[in-house]
């Protein structure tokens, strides 16, 4: 930290109060000395003591400056702690954190001792019984107001272990990016940093349904899928086939890493019910063999990437296309995983006629969103009443988000990396999908003719129509 008169007063601001904790006692001394001042030696004694009182006063400034970033900080720790361990009780009570016994004796929610990691101060609480930890949770904003905190929300299940993490700083406020091909791990994809600054990871797994906004930054989940899978993709481990129905726009830059693309609706239909195909042929081939597909060269895991899927789901104009093309995700997403087809899907509008599959998507991710309903749609009540608010994302944080795992633990705020078109650029350029294929429409029926069975009718096909 380079000086300044603000840090300096800072200092004597925090220094003052601790000199006279510590060396209150020394002006009684000084002065029941004066009455002796006298006898001999007396005149030194207060001398020395002066002298001494003064050096030890100039060495602790000199020592500060060498570590004024960490003093400054415990300090300003410190003097917050005693704040809102002081203001607690009162507050508690404004916000009706208090139940009344059989005797009408109050008894107000009490805050432990708060202990700190960098600018987050965790405050255990004991709430008398009566209360919920949904009260807790319904106060939270209020109380970050209360106690100047950006954000306050409340960890722990029992209500005899909750604790509330107060935020003085956001940790997911800057954006930022990671460095291209890093390490994959077979289960998880590095895709940004969670709430106290350490690593988001995704499970690759789950069907993932990412709703958020528009420029709620959809597009840094996929790119961040795609960035982080490089090394898998490259190597022909995971195929991504992709479906862009924004007209391929999104897509395109990174178009290599893909091994297949659609963008219109006939072959993105196509592409999907090809996937489940693949994926019922695999199953039948593992039955018997194996419960979990492994990925292998030869057999490898296939992402689904959608985005935005209300285009295929809810706003398409042909019927019979709409139709498919809910019947190949329902397909892929219930039976997908367990043989290695995974969905990956965005989309703006998460209401249930935009997706009828929506719960077959045991991952949600829930970007900024337009209000308290949506999240609810996106996420459930549960994660609402438990702190994840899409809609309190501020339009100024693209890539925050509320993640909900297929596990139950609460849901969890991250934040997505950026990745710039040049590092998209790069990795399609190093890192592109071995096996590219396009996609062959099914031959259009002749009415004339017979009709024949659904299979045989994508299996023929005669001068096909490619999206390569
Ligand atoms: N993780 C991020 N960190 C920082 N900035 C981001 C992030 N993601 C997106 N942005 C910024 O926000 C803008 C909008 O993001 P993005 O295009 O991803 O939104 P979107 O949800 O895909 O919107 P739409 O649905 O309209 O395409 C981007 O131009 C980018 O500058």
């Amino acid at each position: 930290m380079t000086w300044s008169w603000r840090v300096e007063r800072a200092y004597w601001a925090g220094e003052w109060p601790l000199l006279w904790r510590r060396g209150w006692w020394l002006l009684p001394f000084l002065l029941i000395l004066t009455f002796f001042s006298a006898a001999p030696f007396v005149g030194h004694v207060i001398n020395w003591t002066v002298v001494a009182a003064v050096a030890i006063i100039v060495l602790r400034r000199i020592r500060a400056a060498r570590h004024f970033d960490s003093l400054l900080q415990r300090r300003w720790q410190e003097q917050t702690a005693r704040w809102i361990v002081g203001s607690w009780p009162s507050l508690a009570v404004q916000l009706g954190l208090e139940v009344r016994d059989y005797s009408g004796r109050k008894i107000v929610t009490g805050a432990g001792n708060p202990s700190w990691d960098g600018s987050t101060c965790f405050l255990q609480v004991s709430m008398p019984p009566g209360l919920a930890r949904e009260d807790l949770v319904a106060a939270a904003a209020r109380i970050a107001q209360a106690f100047n905190a950006v954000r306050v929300t409340v960890e722990g299940e029992q209500i005899s272990s909750l604790a509330l993490r107060i935020e003085y700083v956001d940790a997911l406020a800057q954006p930022f990016g990671f460095p291209l091909g890093g390490t994959w791990d077979g289960a998880s994809v590095l895709m940004g940093i969670s709430d106290g600054g350490a690593e988001w990871r995704l499970p690759l797994g789950p069907h993932t349904l990412v709703a958020g906004s528009s420029g709620s930054g959809k597009a840094s989940l996929v790119w961040g899928l795609l960035l982080g899978l490089v090394q898998p993709i490259h190597s022909g481990l995971i195929e991504v086939w992709g479906i862009d129905r924004k007209g391929g726009m999104e897509l395109a830059m990174g178009r290599d890493l893909l091994t297949r693309f659609a963008s219109d609706a006939a072959h993105s239909v196509a592409l999907l019910e090809d996937a489940v195909d693949q994926m019922q042929d695999r199953a039948r081939k593992l039955a018997g063999i194996t419960r979990q597909h492994t990925p292998t060269v030869d057999s490898p895991t296939v992402i689904v990437l959608i985005d935005e899927l209300a285009a295929l789901t809810a706003y398409e104009t042909d019927r019979e296309m709409l139709r498919r093309a809910n019947a190949a995700i329902a397909t892929l997403a219930s039976q997908g995983r367990a043989v290695g087809f995974i969905v990956f899907a965005c989309l703006q509008d998460p209401r249930k006629e935009t997706l009828p599959a929506r719960g077959l998507f045991t991952q949600t991710v829930g970007l900024r969103l337009r209000d308290r309903t949506e999240t609810a749609m996106v996420l459930g009540d549960g994660a609402v009443a438990a702190g994840a608010l899409c809609h309190e994302i501020s339009a100024s944080t693209p890539g925050v988000a509320y993640v909900l795992a297929e596990n139950g633990t609460p849901p969890q705020r991250v934040r997505a990396a950026y990745a710039a078109d040049e590092q998209i650029r790069d990795a399609a350029l190093t890192y592109f999908a071995p096996n590219p294929r396009p996609v062959v429409l099914p031959v259009v029926e002749d009415e004339s003719k017979p009709r024949r069975t659904r299979a045989t009718r994508r299996t023929k096909t005669t001068e096909p129509q490619e999206e390569s």
